[in-house]
Parts: structure tokens; C-alpha cells; sequence
């Protein structure tokens, strides 16, 4: 048994396991990420985020070679102990962590740039927590079948990366929204390799105000279950919802979650168009845990 500190925190109510492994001497496995992630047994969360020096784990190479300046590396895991790429409200709160225990700061009105799995992501300080530029997006061309347990209708998704994977469908209203079980996986047909988070969108009415187009979505994470929020899944439904709203739609939108309201933005770069998602980081307790 080891004794090792945590922080518990949560962006919008998607909570985490926060560890600090600077040298990364911590190789955590998926059955102790199941056991700190298990709400009865544990100490519950949809994830685990361990922060660790780029240079001091294997995956952090990568991230040093495209920019030497991400000192720090966040070693996301889902509930299951699975690996993501990316995890959007992970990141906001990963950032609150490293400012809260003196292993980064942000130069006024500057950036952070956070080494993870899908690139490097620059960080800043926003009106409400932090806002992450989460790069350049993809529209896949699957369309798998979606089947959600108690939503009457299966409909075709779109796969958006960014760069984990989501499919999104759309659903016809707040009844629909309420009903679907998310206790249960959502079925895709035909099923993507890596799996995917789905995230069931339902359009604002209006859809556009004052500019910012809304959305209210609730989401079943990859490796996780259903989560209260999801910011990559945001970023996701709204690019989808775009999509679907076809010219003229807006590049600003605030995603209602069951966990409160995220802001997604897409902004055109020299290659293409990045999307950035921002909303609340809060830190809650601290403690220390046997693993
Ligand atoms: N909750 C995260 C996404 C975490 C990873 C996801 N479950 C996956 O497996 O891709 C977010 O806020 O983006």
C-alpha cells in the first residue's frame, strides 16, 4: 500500500482525481483508476488526471518536440482506467490544480501549454475559469446508426474528433432529452474500433440569440458513463449543430449541461479552424488515499 495525496475537482460537474506525480513515478494501473474513480468504494469521480513533467513520461515526448515550452503533462484516464486523448473540462481543471499547488503560473494575460495525448493545448485565464484552445477539429464520415435505451427513434450521428471521438445526434425535444437512459452504452451501428462518446444535442428555441447560437446536450462518455458534463463533447455538439444549421449559423455558442453552461468558439487559423472551449474549474477537497 501507498499513501499518495489527491485533489477532487470538477469543470461543470465532470469531476476528476487530481494527483501530482511530478517525476512520474506513479504508474497507476486501470483496476486502482477503477478504485479511485468507484463512488462507494472509492473516492468517485469520472476520471483521474495525473499531473507529471513531459519530460518524465514516455507520452510527453511528443509534446516537447511541438512545443518545448509544455513543461507539464496531463495524463488523463477515464473511470474504467481507459485512456482518452483529450478531455476538455479535464484541462480547465488540470490548469486550476497546477496554479493551486505552485507548479505553474500564467503571466498575466498569457498562456499555459499543457502536454496531452492529443497534442499540445494553450490555456488561459477567462471571465468565468479558462478557456483552452482545443485545436483543429474533424468531421469524419461515419454515420453510424445511433440506438439510445428509451429515445423511440434510432438516427444516424455525426463523428466529430477533436481528437477524441464523438458522434451526436440530435433529439426532438426536452421530453426526448429527459427520457433517453444513459445508464445504458448507446448502440452504434456499424460500431467505431476506438468507441465514442455520444452526446445527445437538443437545438435552443430560438437557436440563435444575440448572436450565440445555444444548445442544451446530456452525453455518455467512453469509459466513464453518463457525466454531468462533457467539454470536448461541447465543442462536438456544437460543430455539429453548426453543421447542421448549415450558412449563416454562428461561431459562438453557450452549451447547457447538466452540470451548468459551457462556451464553445470556432476560429479560423491559417490551416484550417480551431474550435476553443472555456467554462468553470473548481477545486473541492483534498486528501490522501491508499492505493
Ligand atoms: N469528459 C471529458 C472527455 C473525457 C474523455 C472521454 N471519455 C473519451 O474517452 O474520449 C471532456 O470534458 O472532454
Amino acid at each position: 500500500m501507498t499513501t499518495i495525496p489527491f485533489t477532487k475537482g470538477h469543470g461543470t460537474g465532470n469531476d476528476f482525481v487530481l494527483i501530482a506525480d511530478p517525476d512520474g513515478e506513479l504508474d497507476l494501473t486501470p483496476a486502482q483508476i477503477a478504485a479511485l474513480c468507484d463512488r462507494h468504494f472509492g473516492i468517485g469521480a469520472d476520471g483521474v488526471l495525473r499531473a507529471v513533467r513531459s519530460a518524465r513520461i514516455d507520452a510527453g515526448a511528443a509534446a516537447l518536440a511541438e512545443d518545448p515550452d509544455a513543461e507539464w503533462f496531463m495524463d488523463y484516464r477515464n473511470a474504467d482506467g481507459s485512456i482518452a486523448e483529450m478531455c476538455g473540462n479535464g484541462i480547465r481543471v488540470f490548469t486550476a490544480f497546477l496554479l493551486d499547488e505552485g507548479l505553474a503560473e500564467i503571466p498575466g494575460g498569457g498562456t499555459i501549454a499543457i502536454g496531452t495525448r492529443g497534442g499540445v493545448r494553450d490555456v488561459h485565464r477567462a471571465s468565468v475559469g479558462f478557456s483552452v484552445d482545443l485545436g483543429r477539429w474533424t468531421l469524419d464520415s461515419a454515420e453510424p446508426l445511433v440506438h439510445v435505451k428509451d429515445v423511440p427513434v434510432a438516427r444516424p450521428g455525426i463523428s466529430i474528433s477533436v481528437p477524441n471521438p464523438h458522434v451526436v445526434i440530435a433529439v426532438a425535444d426536452d421530453d426526448e432529452l429527459a427520457a433517453a437512459d444513459l445508464t445504458y452504452i448507446p448502440q452504434l451501428d456499424p460500431a467505431p474500433a476506438e468507441g465514442a462518446n455520444v452526446e445527445l444535442v437538443l437545438p435552443g428555441d430560438p437557436l440563435v440569440q444575440d448572436g450565440v447560437g445555444r444548445i442544451s446536450m446530456r452525453v455518455h462518455e467512453r469509459g466513464s458513463g453518463e457525466t454531468l458534463s462533457c467539454g470536448t463533447g461541447a465543442a462536438a455538439a456544437a460543430l455539429a449543430t453548426r453543421h447542421w444549421a448549415g450558412a449563416g449559423a454562428p461561431n459562438a455558442w453557450r452549451v447547457q449541461v447538466p452540470g451548468g453552461t459551457l462556451g464553445v468558439r470556432m476560429f479560423p487559423v491559417e490551416e484550417g479552424e480551431h474550435v476553443s472551449l472555456s467554462g468553470p474549474a473548481d477545486l473541492v477537497f483534498s486528501g490522501t488515499v491508499e492505493i
